[in-house]
């Protein structure tokens, strides 16, 4: 049985005035899995959550979560936490959670108060008084506290300490594991999402890069390191993502097609940081040199390769 869709955006987009922020963005996200959103800086990686939220309307395309529009439906059954935290600075956490509590049906108020005390947060401290690793524990104690299908998340994790982030990480995983919520979290830094993270979708100045599941997209990927003195090493008819060419061997990130073998060749399963790193400069180097989204691909499937 094919599982169930979270998210589906098919040819998305948003401009602020003549500037596209998003652009084109097609996947489905199938329900219940933990999805980093990687990107640079200006990617389109709050662009991307604050339409699935439904706080923006896109200029082209659509988006539908859990099957409906979000900008129609509300947010039932999504959590949202945005970069800048939504929380009233002259509150204490206590009021907070008592404003959540009045605000939501489905307010889990035990677990709320679970999950401050977890996160060392005295119910009589105003939020004013907080850290921002600290709002932002507690704004993710709020959002669970809905109890939603699925989370947005915009850089939840930037402003805590590592063992903070280790604690919103772990409970994140417990709440998967235990109800099947869906995790949709933007992040500059992989290493805290890698080995968490089921889904990767990468976005690149406004556009898709890759999206799909974290198994898939490294099954598909190859480093290739091939001596000069090999048998060849244009690796076709598999897709070169980017090449390396130093005095004594080329080195490729490549998308493979069926096997990869060839004589002198040595290949390895690169790591999802390798992948994603690999992406982003190919994306630069066709930008700065070639035409197509995918130049250095399309390059070295002609046997030319992209060096670096
Ligand atoms: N309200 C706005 N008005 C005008 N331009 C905007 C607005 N919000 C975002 N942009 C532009 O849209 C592009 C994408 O921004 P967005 O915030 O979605 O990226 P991001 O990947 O979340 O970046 P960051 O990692 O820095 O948070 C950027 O070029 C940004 O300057």
């Amino acid at each position: 049985m094919r599982p169930a869709i979270a998210v589906r955006a098919a040819g998305l987009g948003r401009r602020y005035g003549r500037s596209w922020a998003l652009r084109d963005c097609t996947f489905d996200l199938p329900e219940g899995k933990v999805a980093a959103l990687v990107g640079a800086n200006g990617a389109g990686k709050s662009t991307l959550l604050r339409l699935l939220a439904g706080v923006l309307t896109p200029s082209e395309g659509s988006a539908e979560v859990f099957g409906a529009e979000p900008w129609l439906r509300g947010l039932s059954g999504v959590g949202f936490v945005a970069q800048e935290k939504p929380l009233y600075r002259g509150f204490t956490v206590a009021e907070t959670l008592r404003m959540g509590r009045a605000m939501n049906p489905g307010w889990d108020q035990a677990y709320a108060a679970a999950l401050v005390d977890r996160a060392g947060l005295g119910m009589r401290t105003r939020v004013g008084a907080l850290s921002g690793g600290m709002r932002a524990s507690l704004a993710l104690a709020v959002a669970l506290a809905r109890r939603p299908r699925l989370l947005l998340l915009d850089e939840p994790l930037a402003e805590m300490d590592p063992i903070a982030r280790q604690d919103a990480m772990r409970t994140l995983m417990v709440e998967v594991a235990e109800t099947g919520l869906g995790v949709l979290m933007s992040t500059h830094v992989l290493a805290d999402v890698d080995g968490v993270c089921d889904y990767l979708l990468l976005l690149d100045r406004g556009r898709v890069l890759l999206a799909g599941e974290t198994d898939d997209i490294l099954a598909e990927h190859r480093i290739v390191v091939a001596s000069h003195r090999a048998e060849r090493t244009d690796f076709g008819p598999h897709r070169v993502v980017r090449t390396q060419v130093s005095e004594r061997q080329v080195t490729a990130l490549v998308r493979r097609d069926g096997e990869l073998v060839g004589d002198g060749w040595v290949v390895s399963e690169p790591t999802l940081d390798e992948v994603v790193v690999g992406h982003l400069l190919a994306s630069a180097q066709s930008d700065s040199g070639g035409s197509a989204e995918s130049g250095s691909e399309a390059a070295a499937q002609s046997g030319s390769g992209a060096a670096a």
